[in-house]
């Protein structure tokens, strides 16, 4: 929760509320009254059942959307410019006409000139998404992983500070996603970038996390948030100690004490 000497933050919402018009001339409130700060280089997962606002969120964050009351601002001295931040979706939305390298290069965050150095960078981020030798291949000759990493190296290719991702890995089968999950920490090991990584997995959601936010639905409110004090690196076989499992019956408690409340 922010507070007023909380001034190493990256991303700081304070008492963020978004109602949205229904057609019935009413209206839905996705948000209320969420207060969150995010330091650099955390790795933060937001998790919660449909429809309490988690993308909502993230689309405010992202400027797609503008809340209806409520401040977000970005830190150290609100100088993170929105060019700052990169956005994964569920599906990649990769062009089906145009190469691997081709859909980098034509990230829409990218709006500096496509020089020699942005060149370098795909081949970069190609070799760091294990991808290299699928450059010039088109999106129908790859798997949904593969695919997801593509969409991944998009929102990575202006180099953003901050990577919100909103269920990257939902649409992959399970052993995809879990090799995706351990991927998604490694790149993150290598310049520790701010992460909002929005799921409906709990288990993924601790793995990957240094806390995790707890969101309960109508309307989406910030339940709690837990602290995840797993040594890192992460690895899949975390999953089975008694100190991860502790923490997923922490949260599944949350979820289900908010869900009997409604
Ligand atoms: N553009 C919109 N117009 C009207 N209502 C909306 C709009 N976008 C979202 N909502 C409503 O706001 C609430 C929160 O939606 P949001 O998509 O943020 O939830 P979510 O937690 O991301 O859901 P899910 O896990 O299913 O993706 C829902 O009740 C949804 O119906």
């Amino acid at each position: 929760m922010p507070t007023s000497t909380d001034t190493d933050h990256v991303i700081r919402l304070d008492s963020v509320s978004m109602l949205y018009p229904t057609k019935s001339g009413g209206t839905v409130q996705a948000l209320d009254d969420v207060s969150l700060s995010v330091r650099a280089g955390e790795f933060i997962s937001i998790v919660g059942p449909s429809g309490c606002g988690k993308s909502t969120l993230l689309r405010i964050i992202m400027g797609l959307s503008r809340q209806t009351s409520g401040q977000v601002t970005f830190g150290p001295s609100d100088d993170t410019h929105r060019n700052q931040l990169g956005m994964v979706f569920q599906q990649p939305l990769l062009l089906p006409w145009r190469t691997v390298r081709k859909n980098l290069l034509t990230s829409p965050d990218l709006h500096q000139r496509r020089d020699a150095g942005t060149h370098a960078k795909a081949d970069e981020l190609l070799v760091m998404l294990g991808l290299e030798e699928f450059g010039d291949r088109y999106p129908n000759e790859l798997s949904g992983g593969m695919q997801q990493r593509v969409g991944i190296g998009r929102a990575l290719m202006h180099d953003p500070r901050i990577l919100l991702m909103d269920e990257p890995f939902g649409a992959l089968d399970a052993m995809t996603r879990d090799q995706m999950g351990l991927d998604l920490l490694k790149i993150w090991d290598q310049d520790r970038k701010t992460v909002l990584f929005v799921t409906h997995s709990i288990p993924e959601a601790v793995l990957l996390a240094d806390r995790v936010v707890v969101m309960t639905p109508r309307p989406g409110r910030l339940a709690d948030v837990v602290e995840v004090a797993l040594p890192r690196p992460r690895r899949l076989e975390n999953i089975n100690t008694p100190e991860f499992g502790e923490i997923v019956l922490k949260i599944r408690k949350l979820l289900d004490s908010e869900h009997s409340a409604h």
